[in-house]
C-alpha cells in the first residue's frame, strides 16, 4: 500500500521563470489491490507527483510510505533496493529497441543479478501472461502499441514489485487497445495483489479501471474519493467530469435525477406509487463505473399540479439518501 502524507514539491526560480509550486501539500493513501487515479489539467502537477512516489523527485515536505517503509529517508542503494518494488509504465514504453521482448522483460533482472536461467524462465512467463508468447523474439519494431505496452507491463513486473505506476499508459494507444491494456492492468493488480496508481487526462480511463481517483489542480487536491463516493455528490467536480449533467431547462414538469448504487432502480416505482403521478424517461445517461451502473436521468411527471409538487418536493429531499441522489432542474 501507499501512503503519502503532506508531500510538497518546488521548482525554485530560475533567472527566467518563477518558482513553480508543482505539488502543494498533497496527501493519500491507495490500498494494495486498489487502482487509483490521478487527474487533472496539464501543468497540474500529475508527473512531478508520480514521481515524488518513487524519489525520482525528492519531495521538499512531506512522507512517502510504500509497504510500511519511509522512502524519504532513504539514499543510494538502500533507495534503490526500495525503487525495485516500484514498477512503471509510460506513454511512450521505453523499451530498448535493440533487444527482443523477451531481452527487454530479462533486463530489470540481469540489472539485479538474477540468474541466466532464472531470468529466462520468469520472463518467458510474464510475457506469456501478457498474451505475448508467441512473441517473444520480436523486437519492438514488429509489435503493434499495445503488444509494446504489454511487454513495457511485462518489464515492470519481473522484480515483482508491489506497487505499479501508470504514467499516462495509454495515451498514446487506440481505444481497443486502451480497453486491453486497462483491462490487464487490473486483473494484474487484483491477481499479484498490486497497490496501482494511473496519471491520465482522460476520464474514460479512470471510468473504466480506478476504484478511486484525485482530483489536482495546481498541484494541490480539489476532489477525492471512491468512486462511488464521488457520484453521491452529484454537483462535485470529478462527478461532473465522471458522469456530465443534463443540460438545464426551466420546467416545473420535469426532474433530474442522479442514480446508482442498490436500491436506487425503485425511484421511478416509488413516484408513481406514492403519489399516484405518471413518470416518462424523457433524457439521460448511464454508465458502468467500476462494474456499477451510475445514471442522470430526466423524468417528465405528469398528472395533478399538487402531485407534481409534493413529488417534485420528495424527489429533492431523496438528495439525503446515501444511494441515491437528486436534483431539480426548474430554477
Ligand atoms: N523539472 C522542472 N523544472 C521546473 N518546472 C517543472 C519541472 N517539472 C515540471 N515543472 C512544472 O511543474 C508543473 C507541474 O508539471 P507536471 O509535469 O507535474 O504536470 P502534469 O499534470 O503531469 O502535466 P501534463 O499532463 O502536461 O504532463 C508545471 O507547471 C511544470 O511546468
Amino acid at each position: 500500500m501507499i501512503t503519502v502524507s503532506h508531500v510538497s514539491k518546488t521548482f525554485p526560480a530560475t533567472r527566467r521563470n518563477e518558482a513553480v509550486h508543482a505539488v502543494d501539500d498533497v496527501s493519500l493513501h491507495v490500498e494494495r489491490g486498489q487502482v487509483m487515479g490521478i487527474v487533472g489539467p496539464s501543468g497540474s502537477g500529475k508527473s512531478t507527483l508520480a514521481r515524488c512516489l518513487n524519489l525520482l523527485e525528492r519531495p521538499d515536505q512531506g512522507s512517502v510510505v510504500i509497504d510500511n517503509q519511509e522512502l524519504t529517508t532513504l539514499e543510494g542503494a538502500q533507495l534503490n533496493r526500495a525503487r525495485r518494488r516500484i514498477g512503471m509504465i509510460f506513454q511512450q514504453f521505453n523499451l530498448l529497441d535493440s533487444r527482443t521482448a523477451l531481452g527487454n522483460v530479462e533486463l530489470p533482472l540481469e540489472l539485479a543479478g538474477t540468474g541466466r536461467a532464472e531470468r529466462r524462465a520468469r520472463a518467458t512467463a510474464l510475457l506469456e501472461r501478457v498474451g505475448l508468447g508467441d512473441k517473444l523474439h520480436h523486437h519492438p519494431a514488429q509489435l503493434s502499441g499495445g503488444q509494446r505496452q504489454r511487454v513495457a507491463i511485462a518489464r515492470a513486473l519481473a522484480p515483482s514489485p508491489s506497487v505499479l505506476l501508470c504514467d499516462e499508459a495509454t495515451s498514446a494507444l487506440d481505444s481497443v487497445s486502451t480497453d486491453s491494456v486497462l483491462a490487464l492492468i487490473r486483473e494484474l493488480t487484483e491477481e499479484l495483489g498490486l497497490t496501482t496508481v494511473l496519471i491520465t487526462h482522460e476520464m474514460d480511463v479512470v471510468k473504466k479501471v480506478c476504484d478511486a481517483v484525485i482530483l489536482l489542480e495546481g498541484g494541490r487536491v480539489v476532489d477525492r474519493g471512491l468512486i462511488s463516493e464521488v457520484l453521491s455528490r452529484p454537483d462535485s467536480p470529478l462527478a461532473t467530469r465522471l458522469l456530465p449533467p443534463l443540460s438545464p431547462v426551466d420546467d416545473p414538469d420535469l426532474v433530474d435525477l442522479t442514480v446508482g448504487g442498490p436500491g436506487s432502480d425503485a425511484i421511478v416505482a416509488d413516484l408513481v406509487r406514492e403519489f399516484g403521478v405518471g413518470v416518462a424517461v424523457v433524457g439521460g445517461s448511464v454508465e458502468d463505473l467500476g462494474g456499477v451502473r451510475f445514471g442522470r436521468l430526466r423524468l417528465r411527471l405528469d398528472g395533478d399540479p399538487a402531485l407534481v409538487a409534493a413529488a417534485r418536493a420528495w424527489v429533492a429531499e431523496e438528495r439525503t439518501r446515501e444511494d441515491l441522489t437528486t436534483e431539480g432542474v426548474a430554477r
